[in-house]
C-alpha cells in the first residue's frame, strides 16, 4: 500500500547502544562509510555530538554518539548517564546492539529497562550485530530472545535485524529500516558534511581511544583528554601544511600514569603513533602531536575540573 508520504524525504537522529564491545563503532563507521569529513559549524539542530551523518537521495540520517550508561558511582558518572538518557529522549530512533555471538545477559536488559523508562521513547530496533561469526540456528535463537524482551522489559521493537558490519552483511536493509522511522522532514546538515563534531573534540576523543586501547578494564573512565593548544604551523607553505596539536591526557592517580606511559614510555609512544595516525587520516592534514600526561587527583568528583574538561 502507498501511504500519502511515500517517497517523501526523511530526516532525523538515530544513535546506537549496547554493551562494551557490542560493535557501535564499526556500525557507525560501515554506515556514515570512509569519507569522513570534518567541517568546524556547530550543529544547530543538537547539542549532542555527531558522529557522523549518513546522505541519501531519500533521506538523511544523524547518528549522534552516546558514551555508555554505566553503575554511577562519581559526580562524572551522574553527569554521564543523564547526558545518555537526555539524548536518548531527543532521537527518532535508537539501535540497540546485541552481538549474536553473546548471550543476552543482564547488562542488556539493564540496558534496555532503562530506554522503557524513558518518559518520551523513541522507536526502537533490535540489531544482531556480528551476524559473521554465528551459525543460523545459533541466530535463530538469538533472535527469538531478542523478541522475548519485548513482554520481558514492557518494549516493542519496530524491526529486529541481524547485521554484520565487517561482512557487509544487511547494511543497507538497516539503514532502510531507520530511515523508514524518520519524521519527513528537509535535510539537517548541508550536502557533503559528514561530521561536524568541532574539530577539538573530535582529536581529543582519538586521543582517548587510543590510551584506552588494550587498558579498558584497568582505567575505563580514569582518563580524559584536554587540547591545549591546536593550530596549524604558521611558517610552512599552503601545500604542506602541518598541524600542531599539544594535548594532555589526565589521570586521577600516579599509579595510573604509569599505566598510560608504560615501561620507558613504550605504551606513550604508541598512543602518540595509533592517535597521530587517526587524527591525520580523518583531518587530511598531516599532524604533529605532542602528548603529556598529567595527574589530577579525584578529577571526576570534582565539578569545577568537570566543567573544564566539558563534562
Ligand atoms: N566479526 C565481527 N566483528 C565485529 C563486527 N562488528 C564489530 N566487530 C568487532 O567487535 C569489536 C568491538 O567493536 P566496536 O565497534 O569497537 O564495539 P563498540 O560497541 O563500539 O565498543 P565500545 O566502544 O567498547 O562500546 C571490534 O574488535 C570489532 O572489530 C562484526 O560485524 N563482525
Amino acid at each position: 500500500m502507498t501511504g500519502p508520504e511515500e517517497g517523501a524525504f526523511r530526516s532525523g537522529f538515530a544513535c546506537f547502544v549496547g554493551r562494551p564491545n557490542a560493535g557501535k563503532s564499526t556500525l557507525t563507521n560501515a554506515l556514515v562509510g570512509t569519507k569522513i569529513a570534518i567541517a568546524s559549524s556547530k550543529p544547530q539542530t543538537t547539542r549532542h555530538a555527531v558522529r557522523g551523518i549518513v546522505n541519501r537521495p531519500d533521506a538523511q540520517l544523524v547518528l549522534i554518539d552516546t558514551p555508555g550508561l554505566h553503575k554511577p558511582r562519581t559526580l562524572l558518572g551522574e553527569r554521564l548517564n543523564d547526558l545518555v538518557r537526555e539524548t536518548w529522549s531527543e532521537v527518532d530512533v535508537i539501535g540497540v546492539c546485541l552481538p549474536a555471538d553473546q548471550k543476552i545477559g543482564p547488562g542488556d536488559s539493564y540496558l534496555v529497562s532503562e530506554i522503557a523508562e524513558l518518559p518520551q521513547r523513541p522507536k526502537l530496533i533490535a540489531i544482531a550485530t556480528k551476524s559473521d561469526l554465528v551459525k543460523p540456528d545459533r541466530m535463530a535463537e538469538h533472535l527469538v530472545r531478542i523478541h522475548a524482551l519485548e513482554t520481558e522489559l514492557g518494549i516493542e521493537w519496530a524491526e529486529i535485524v541481524p547485521v554484520s558490519a565487517v561482512g557487509d552483511q544487511q547494511l543497507d536493509v538497516l539503514a532502510d529500516l531507520l530511515v523508514q522511522q524518520l519524521p519527513t522532514g528537509p535535510q539537517l546538515y548541508p550536502d557533503g558534511e559528514i561530521s561536524d563534531e568541532p574539530e577539538e573534540q573530535l582529536v581529543a576523543e582519538l586521543i582517548r581511544e587510543a590510551a584506552l586501547e588494550g587498558v579498558r578494564d584497568e582505567l575505563p573512565h580514569s582518563i580524559a583528554v584536554e587540547i591545549d593548544e591546536m593550530r596549524l604551523r604558521a611558517d610552512r607553505p599552503a601545500d604542506k601544511p602541518l598541524l600542531d596539536v599539544y594535548a594532555s591526557m589526565i589521570v586521577e592517580r600516579e599509579s595510573q600514569k604509569g599505566i598510560v606511559i608504560g615501561h620507558r614510555g613504550s605504551r606513550l609512544k604508541d598512543i602518540g603513533a595509533t592517535a597521530r595516525q587517526q587524527i591525520q587520516a580523518i583531518l587530511g592534514t598531516p599532524v604533529y602531536l605532542n602528548l603529556k600526561v598529567k595527574v589530577l587527583k579525584e578529577w571526576q568528583r570534582d565539578a569545577k575540573h568537570l566543567n573544564r574538561l566539558g563534562f
